[in-house]
């Protein structure tokens, strides 16, 4: 094992960089020290896998640093389909990234139903939550294709296991929220944990088998709306708002009972400091130049706002639609935010600004696909949906949040700032969304 740790340091410089989840694509790496490796393979069947929960600290040439959790694999002949993973070679077997390893997976899973142990590192059945050794006989495991943070890996649409790719100092706020929340019927049951020492490996829940994410259900709508001429967003075929409403009112169900479960106070609005990213925010993204005082004033707030445990990056990819209700997921906070942020209390305002940004996201990304004379529609659109879900927050909330608009508007253009960064990062092509809105909303448009 010892030989194999430099080789695999040398190959994680080269490939972990490009992972989505690293953040920043292709960042260069001074430095990569492979600092745990723990077997999850007692009795290894001859021709089997090795696996190893590994665990990297990285620093970047440009100063930043990280700590990464990295499933490896070790096997003698490699399945085709595992061929993208390949890390190196090393003493006639193939090292591979093992989130895709079905088989080393479903021994993941197995070790929570039995409330293993490896070294360190504890496999936790959710306490009450029925899970068990007996629960997930027979399960294979598939990785989630969509574009993620982490990795997830879905095992016969029962269970959906979320291994967190940057490790933080102490239990991680997604966990510690779907803890919080265990009693509500917003989110996915919670079903177990992988816990290492003083950090948060996984998270184990069920799976809403045949949801559909808020995201799709909301270009949906848009597109059918674009499709159809001198027809009104509320009478187009895939008409959202009714969703809308009812997604206003699982996102404030939600938040009431994180105030419940992990405190609420009140502070004055100047210490919520928003405007603390906004200069390394310019020198990302110098299109916001134009509009940095502009952009400063609307960001400086005062007076009483109250302050809870939030979601934090709120935002129709965020949330699935059951048959029964809207679920919200991942309670991770913003990706690249340090971890002391991502945890402190803010205003739920903030996840409704999300939200709200988030319905404009959509009416835009279509208005690209479909340009033109659209654009009156697009607005239309967002508007008639933005109303519906204050409208259905305010039901359950008992405030309408669009009567805050000082705030709100303030946390908008907060979140139109991070997106502006994150899709200059991220997705280029796409950066004239969030930058149209904060002209909007600096009054430019
Ligand atoms: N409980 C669940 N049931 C069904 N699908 C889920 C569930 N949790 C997550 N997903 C799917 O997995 C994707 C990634 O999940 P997410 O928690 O957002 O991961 P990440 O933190 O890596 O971004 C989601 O967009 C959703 O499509
Ligand atoms: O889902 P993540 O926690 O990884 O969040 C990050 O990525 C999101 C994109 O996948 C990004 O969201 C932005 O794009 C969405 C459409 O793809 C849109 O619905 C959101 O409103 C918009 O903010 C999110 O900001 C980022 O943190």
């Amino acid at each position: 094992m010892s030989e194999l740790r430099p080789r695999l340091e040398r190959a994680l410089a080269a490939w972990l960089p490009w992972q989505r989840w690293s953040g920043g694509q292709g960042r260069l790496v001074d430095t990569v020290d492979v600092v745990e490796m723990t077997e999850l393979v007692d009795r290894r069947p001859s021709g089997g896998p090795l696996g190893l929960l590994t665990v990297a600290e990285v620093r970047f040439a440009d100063g930043g640093t990280g700590r990464y959790q990295v499933p490896i694999g070790v096997r003698r002949t490699l399945p085709d389909r595992l061929a993208p993973a390949v890390l190196a070679g090393f003493d006639g077997c193939v090292v591979y990234d093992a989130t895709g390893d079905t088989e080393l997976c479903e021994l993941m899973l197995q070790l929570i139903g039995q409330n293993g142990r490896r070294a360190e590192i504890r496999f936790v059945p959710e306490p009450s939550s029925g899970f068990s050794g007996a629960s997930r006989r027979g399960l294979t495991g598939r990785p989630v294709s969509a574009e993620q943070s982490n990795t997830s890996i879905v095992f016969g649409d029962r269970y959906i296991l979320k291994l967190y790719r940057r490790l933080e100092d102490g239990v991680n706020p997604d966990l510690e929220a779907h803890r919080a929340l265990r009693r509500s019927p917003h989110i996915a049951q919670l079903l177990g944990s992988i816990e290492g020492p003083g950090t948060t490996f996984g998270m184990l829940q069920s799976f809403a088998a045949g949801a559909a994410e808020g995201w799709q259900m909301a270009l949906t709508s848009v597109r059918d709306l674009f499709a159809t001429a001198d027809v009104s967003p509320a009478t187009a075929g895939a008409d959202f708002a009714a969703e809308a409403h009812r997604l206003g009112g699982a996102v404030a169900a939600v938040h009431a009972d994180l105030a419940r479960e992990l405190g609420s106070a009140s502070v004055n609005a100047s210490t919520l400091d928003l405007a603390v990213r906004l200069d390394s925010s310019i020198a990302s993204v110098p299109a916001l130049r134009p509009y940095a005082s502009r952009i400063r004033t609307a960001l400086q707030l005062a007076g009483p706002v109250a302050v809870q445990r939030i979601h934090g990056d709120l935002h129709l990819g965020q949330v699935l639609r059951t048959p029964k209700t809207w679920l919200v997921i991942d309670f991770e906070g913003e990706p690249a935010a340090p971890i002391a942020d991502r945890v402190a209390l803010q205003s739920p305002l903030r996840d409704v600004a999300g939200m709200l940004r988030s319905f404009d996201y959509a009416a835009q990304h279509q208005l690209r696909l479909f340009p033109g004379h659209l654009r009156d529609k697009a607005e239309e659109w967002t508007e008639h949906n933005r109303t519906a879900f204050c409208a259905g927050y305010a039901e359950v909330a008992g405030y309408d949040p669009a009567a805050q608009n000082r705030l709100l508007t303030a946390f908008e253009l907060e979140k139109a700032v991070y997106e502006a960064v994150y899709e200059t990062r991220n997705r280029p092509d796409w950066v004239d969304i969030p930058l149209r809105a904060v002209r909007r909303l600096v009054g430019d448009a």
